[in-house]
């Protein structure tokens, strides 16, 4: 597919995977978390494999400090990994014990094989390419939570408040500073993928493509979970 020249460079790699975009951003387990029907057990699931995803999204940051080629993409590589291994990861054993599930059953999880395939394919991508490939395949975790949550908030049967068990989960994504940071990722995203040729940007939308159908099977993992 041709992009329209009037669109930024991301916009135009999110035109080419619409329908990969939409069924993930739409998903059955986006639109349960949304009404708040999601079975809980699907939930508990999803949590635990995330987990692992993010142990995982954390050496992706460390492949990004490795790929880097000037001291402010070293920079961000390292504030990225140290934001996920000193923060976020405290922050989700927090959230997990709150919804039942202890620490120490985290450490010891079998990994699922949607877990595996997904977070093996963006290192991979980013082993065989440059930072750029690697980039590419972590925009749909990092920009598509911030779609999803945005698109949570616009549909008429979101359930709001404390009756929807997800509330605080859907607020974590919506907030101003998880939207800004997808923002700068889009940016970057936008400067980069700027003047790059036909061939190359094929190879990134494929890249791009493929990593959106893996977070696709992570949702109907969560879901089959249950
Ligand atoms: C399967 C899966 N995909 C995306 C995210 C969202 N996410 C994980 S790490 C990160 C970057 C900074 O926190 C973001 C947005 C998730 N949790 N699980």
């Amino acid at each position: 597919m041709t992009p329209s020249s009037d669109s930024t460079p991301f916009a135009s790699l999110l035109v080419c995977c619409a329908p990969e975009w939409n069924a993930y951003c739409q998903h059955e387990f986006v639109r349960r978390l949304a009404d708040g029907t999601l079975p809980p057990e699907a939930f508990r699931h999803y949590l635990r494999q995330d987990y692992l995803f993010l142990v995982h999204f954390a050496r992706a940051w460390g492949l990004a400090v490795y790929k880097s080629r000037t001291m402010a993409e070293l920079r961000q590589g390292l504030d990225s990994l140290k934001a996920i291994v000193d923060l976020e990861m405290d922050l989700h054993v927090g959230y997990c014990a709150r919804w039942g599930i202890p620490e120490a059953e985290l450490e010891t999880l079998p990994e699922a094989s949607e877990t595996m395939a997904y977070t093996r394919y963006v290192l991979d991508a980013g082993l065989r390419g440059d930072l750029l490939d690697l980039h590419v395949a972590l925009a749909p975790c990092l920009v598509g939570y911030a779609d999803i949550a945005r698109w949570i908030e616009a549909q008429a049967f979101t359930v709001r408040g404390p009756a929807n068990p997800y509330e605080d989960w859907i607020a974590m994504y919506a907030s101003d500073e998880f939207q800004a940071a997808a923002q700068a990722e889009r940016d970057w995203l936008d400067a980069r993928l700027a003047g790059q040729n036909a061939e190359r940007l094929d190879g990134l939308t494929a890249t791009f493509r493929d990593a959106i159908r893996l977070e696709i099977d992570f949702w109907q993992m969560g879901l089959d979970g249950a």
